[in-house]
């Protein structure tokens, strides 16, 4: 049995009074909430308050990148080191905006992720392909690509704290959702990869994350798919109710 992962990505959104405002209301919103892992990713700079208001709660708290050194001359970056001393359980990786804006490519995503673990931190690792590469016919190579390249060197013990988003380019910020049997198709794709490249236990065990235009009205049925194990959560994160509502799906 899996268990379902929310996770919000604030992106570049939310100063600190307004984190701490989003995440106070989150907190009463989602106590009743069982059986469900909530993470909440906000900006590096508001870790801190966010972390302080999450006190007493079971919201996880994550990075939305980190480098792969642990410390150095690298301005501008962080460690996955520095990001669990700042209360930090869990990273995102590989973001499409960052391979999109920030260079970020499969094999950095790889070195992020082992980097991560090694820290201790669970790494949400994102996987998707742009619009025209749907419409090439050429998603799934896209995917395999990414997989390889991004888990290339883990060992299924490893990908115990791997879990894997999957967010297909063209879903994000646009309000157009993958369909649910859009969805299902890629991570059951994604499963058979995993199982390929890590063995059936070890891909039957993995979390699959869908992303992209998620709101509380096609939550449900995402959850209802077999292989989706729960959301990525962009612009409906950034309001308690929206993302409470999401988290409580199974209520
Ligand atoms: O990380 C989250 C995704 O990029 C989805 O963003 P969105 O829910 O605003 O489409």
């Amino acid at each position: 049995m899996r268990t379902p992962v929310i996770a919000g990505n604030w992106k570049l959104f939310k100063k600190r009074a307004e984190a701490r405002e989003l995440v106070n209301g989150l907190v009463s919103l989602v106590k009743d909430v069982q059986g469900v892992e909530i993470v909440v990713a906000p900006v590096f700079t508001v870790l801190a308050a966010v972390k302080g208001a999450l006190d007493g709660s079971a919201i996880k708290l994550a990075g939305q990148d980190c480098f792969w050194e642990e410390e150095g001359a690298y301005t501008g970056e962080i460690s996955p080191g520095m990001l669990v001393d700042a209360g930090c359980s869990h990273v995102i990786i590989g973001h499409s905006e960052r391979r999109q804006y920030f260079g970020e490519t499969d094999e950095t995503v790889n070195r992020k992720i082992k980097a991560a673990l090694k820290a201790g931190l669970a790494a949400i690792a994102c996987i998707g392909e742009s619009l025209a590469e749907r419409e090439a016919g050429t998603t799934f190579d896209v995917l395999r690509t990414q997989l390889n390249g991004g888990l290339a060197g883990l060992s299924a013990d490893d990908l115990k704290d791997v879990i894997i988003a999957y967010e297909p380019v063209w879903a994000i910020g646009t309000g157009k959702t993958a369909t649910d049997a859009q969805a299902q198709e890629a991570h059951a794709f994604i499963r058979g990869v995993v199982s390929e490249l890590l063995g059936k236990p070890a891909a039957e065990a993995v979390r699959i994350l869908y992303g992209g235009s998620v709101k509380p009205e096609n939550i449900k049925g995402l959850m209802t798919q077999p292989d989706i194990d729960g959301a990525l959560v962009g612009g409906a994160s950034l309001k308690a109710d929206s993302f409470a509502a999401i988290a409580s799906f199974s209520m």
